[in-house]
């Protein structure tokens, strides 16, 4: 157990004997011990004893002490004000932080101040949103397993988003994991934690249990049954509300316990959606540019973003993570789309229009938990205002699916002009200090605030008055904040200040004073601002009330202008970018003059490529040397079908496609060091994956299988590959690969056919074309490209001279040779420049290192003893 956590062994030791407060601290510490309890003194949270030294250490503040009549005990104190930066360092040192605010008004107690715990700030549901990076979803996840049964719920606490989905699988577990790729999980008793890559801690077993998880989701959802598939999610959502309302610590939780705005749940069915696993939206770059390959910064998303507020952006998102597979879902947003770009000027008004809607989930999130202010209410009652013009945009459409977004749009005339009425026009973020209600809205308000502003224009007219009464020009009336209203005289007039003046303050060079009707005003203003006050904060209360009460109509709303942004940003890209809308076929994919829809943004000339593959022709084998093209054109066309199930257009002239019901990747692996696979064994662990699960309707990208081993293991496995898609999976597959001896497949195999990426030579260099023909590649070009990348003329020279020497030398060997069309490299006219190498030679020393290579088990060997091995190697061969 870590020492910082649960209450410290030093109170425990002499708890009955503990100051009041310290008392209360070590109480809260029990009561929270899975959490950093930060105790609210003043102005202050601290902590103490080995909770003090892990915050002052991970925050890099001062530890100081606290000395009571009990001892003495290390403090660590973090101020309030910018705590956010504090309980964020906090959570990335993996903890969970337990705020324990004071909840009385120090002013208004004698003895200790009760404290108590309001909210409990953990990775996965952060509301607070200096802590919530942007307008990006923020997911809590839990697992339940009930037999051979796994339920999967997730929730984004700040803004009520929340889905459950089952599976017999947990790889299908796994993958939606991927998707959702939520920042912490809680998984009930039995249920695993390794599919999850984030915060992962077991929770109150209680809560998993059936009765338990049945009648909260009930008390949210209504029954159970009629929304999710088997005990398992019922188990893994009521846990996971049972969560949710525990981390609210109590604030803006409803009577009974109820998250308030929290009262949609999205049931899906893993295979509604196109399969995209955590590889697959790695590799294809769909939200984050890991690979150093697309360019300049832009992930998919980026290209194809022209929503106008954050819910739409998050909208997308959601797009893009679940494409579609219903062929009527699609097609409905595609037509939508369509006639989005056909009306040019209303897109731009909705676009707009749309701009100047706020985040309405977290907005009603914020409302249903008690934390929103006057400013908020405001944000609301725009974004309201709003509704109507874009509702009459879209009120004419032919497009079904903006006609049922039209009829989503609600602008709540009720809730509109309450906020319009009741709330101030430019209310200050304090609730407690006036200013929050509009006037005209409440009389009794009008009164005290008239009260305060007659009072007020009394003693403005006091001065002139009082000087008149005294003759005294340079009297002065003011206010301060510790004496309040003062009449002010210099000493050289003292002489002269009337009877009924009470000295009130002496100064250095004059006294203030007050008569009995000025301290009599300034009572009853007093009074009249205190009560007015008072009354702006029962009445802001009753209005945020009144508007939580339906939150379940703002969130119908946002949804609706969610999907309405995001159809409006695919059409605004598809105009601008000249996309297009595909054909939804029953079998092939055709494309035609098609483009990667990021590398089209940042390649100067960026050279369209068509596709054609169906049944007859369903496993592409592409070659072409490094860099002439292949990665991108198989990343493509993977894009392309991921778009158009996403309900986009595609960057195209022409496409028709089949419904893809999951997209596998296997391109560039990358060295998982720490996890001490080798290259070798993450590319073999990805092909397991594909070959297992992989259907006729699948699309399989595949770039250089077989590359982390040796030429002929490489080439056996390939081929394997090859056929074993071709016959048995029938999966529509693209093969990119440096083995030419792959491309003769295309001879023996009906569905297999070759195409490849044409290069050119000017002036000795090769120029790649970027252009895919039809027919396999000659050769490589490795040793060119080489040059082209920069590295020194020497050991290109040296390569090229191995290379021509090797292809000799191998032919007497039994490796296996080139077998391209001419059978012989391009590079033909080196092979006589190299007839005197004399490198590979030298027999005794060369089968020594090959029976030390044959030995290594590849698939066992780090990066690192891999990089050994060649080390030693080097140096026998240079002894
Ligand atoms: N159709 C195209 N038009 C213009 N430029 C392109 C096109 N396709 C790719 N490129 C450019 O060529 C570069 C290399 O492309 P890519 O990585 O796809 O090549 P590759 O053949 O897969 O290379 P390797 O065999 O080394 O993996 C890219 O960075 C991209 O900028």
């Amino acid at each position: 157990m870590d020492a910082a956590l649960g209450a410290p062994e030093k109170m425990a030791g002499r708890a009955d004997e503990l100051t009041p407060m310290m008392a209360q601290y070590f109480e809260l510490t029990r009561q929270y011990d899975d959490a950093l309890v930060l105790f609210q003194v003043g102005d202050f949270y601290e902590a103490f004893c080995e909770a003090a030294e892990r915050v002052a250490r991970l925050c890099e503040i001062t530890l100081t002490k606290r000395e009571d009549s009990t001892g003495e005990y290390a403090m660590a104190g973090i101020p309030i004000d910018n705590a956010e930066s504090y309980v964020e360092t906090l959570l990335d040192a993996g903890y969970r932080v337990a705020i324990a605010d004071q909840v009385e008004d120090p002013d208004e107690v004698s003895g200790v101040v009760e404290r108590a715990v309001t909210r409990i700030i953990t990775p996965g549901t952060l509301t607070e949103d200096e802590l919530l990076g942007g307008a990006a979803n923020n997911y809590v996840a839990a697992l339940a397993c009930e037999g051979s049964r796994y339920g999967l719920a997730i929730l984004d606490v700040s803004t009520g988003d929340a889905y459950a989905t089952g599976s017999d699988s947990l790889a299908t577990v796994a993958d939606e994991l991927g998707r959702f790729d939520p920042s912490e999980a809680i998984v009930g008793p039995d249920a695993p934690t390794d599919p999850f890559d984030c915060m992962v801690t077991p929770y109150d077993e209680r809560a998993f249990t059936a009765e338990q998880a049945r009648e909260r989701v009930g008390e949210y959802f209504g029954p159970p049954e009629r929304l999710l598939a088997s005990d398992a999610e019922v188990r893994a959502c009521g846990a996971l509300l049972a969560y949710a309302e525990y981390t609210r610590g109590g604030a803006g939780v409803g009577e009974d316990g109820r998250l308030e705005y929290l009262n949609h749940l999205t049931r899906y069915d893993p295979r509604e959606y196109m399969v995209l696993d955590a590889v697959a939206l790695e590799s294809l770059e769909v939200f984050d540019r890991r690979s150093v390959r697309s360019s300049e910064g832009l992930a998919l998303i980026d290209a194809v973003d022209e929503t106008a507020c954050a819910m739409g952006r998050r909208e997308l998102t959601d797009w893009l993570r679940r494409p579609l597979i219903e062929r009527d879902r699609i097609e409905a947003r595609h037509e939508a789309v369509e006639e989005l770009v056909g009306a040019v000027r209303t897109r731009e008004r909705l676009h707009d229009r749309l701009r100047e809607v706020y985040d309405l989930e977290r907005l009603i999130s914020r409302v249903s938990r008690g934390r929103a202010n006057a400013r908020d209410l405001n944000s609301l009652g725009s974004t309201l205002d709003v509704v109507p013009e874009i509702r009459d945009a879209i009120a004419d459409s032919d497009s079904t699916k903006l006609q049922s977004v039209h009829d989503h749009l609600d602008d709540l005339p009720e809730i509109r002009s309450l906020i319009a009425e009741a709330i101030a026009d430019d209310p200050p973020p304090e609730l407690t200090e006036g200013g929050v209600i509009a006037p005209g809205y409440d009389g009794t308000l009008d009164e005290l605030r008239e009260t305060e502003r007659s009072g007020k224009a009394w003693v403005e007219d006091l001065e002139e008055q009082e000087r008149e009464r005294t003759g005294i020009d340079s009297l002065k009336v003011g206010h301060n904040a510790v004496h309040g209203y003062y009449i002010e005289v210099t000493d050289a007039n003292l002489d002269r200040v009337p009877e009924d003046y009470q000295r009130r303050q002496t100064l250095k060079n004059s006294e203030r004073y007050y008569t009995p009707e000025l301290k009599e005003r300034e009572d009853e203003i007093i009074s009249a601002e205190q009560r007015a006050d008072d009354r702006e904060y029962e009445l802001f209360v009753e209005v945020r009330e009144t508007v939580a009460a339906e939150s379940e109509r703002v969130q119908e709303l946002a949804d609706a202008l969610a999907q309405l942004d995001v159809l409006v940003s695919f059409a605004t890209v598809a105009a601008e970018f000249d996309y297009t809308r595909p054909e939804i076929a029953a079998e092939g994919i055709e494309i035609e003059a098609g483009r990667h829809p990021v590398v089209e943004r940042t390649e100067d000339a960026f050279v369209p490529n068509g596709a054609a593959l169906d049944r007859e022709h369903r496993v592409m084998i592409v070659t072409g040397p490094n860099m002439s093209g292949k990665s991108t054109y198989m990343r493509q066309i993977a894009l392309t079908a991921l778009l158009a199930q996403a309900g986009s257009f595609v960057p195209a002239e022409r496409a028709r496609l089949r419904i893809v019901d999951r997209v596998f990747t296997r391109v560039g692996a990358s060295d998982d060091i720490a996890g001490g696979r080798s290259t070798f064994m993450i590319e073999m662990t990805e092909l397991a994956e594909i070959l297992e699960h992989a259907t006729a309707d699948s699309l399989v990208l595949l770039d250089e299988v077989g590359r982390g081993t040796s030429t002929t293991d490489g080439l056996a496995i390939a081929r394997a590959v090859t056929e074993f898609v071709h016959d048995e999976v029938g999966a529509t597959t693209l093969f990119a690969t440096h083995h030419h001896e792959l491309t003769d497949v295309a001879d023996e195999l009906p569905g297999v056919f070759n195409r490849h990426f044409r290069t050119s030579r000017e002036d000795g260099e090769v120029v790649f074309e970027h252009e895919i023909a039809p027919g396999a590649a000659e050769a490589s070009y490795g040793v060119e490209v080489a040059g082209v990348a920069g590295v020194p003329e020497t050991v290109v020279q040296r390569a090229a001279d191995v290379l021509a020497g090797e292809t000799t030398a191998s032919a007497d060997d039994g490796v296996p040779t080139r077998t391209n069309g001419s059978g012989s490299a391009p590079g033909s006219d080196r092979e006589s420049k190299s007839a005197s190498n004399e490198t590979l030679d030298s027999a005794g020393e060369t089968d020594a290192i090959r029976d030390r290579l044959r030995e290594v088990s590849i698939a066992e060997t780090t990066p690192l003893e891999a990089l050994q091995l060649l080390a030693e190697l080097q140096s026998e061969i240079e002894e």
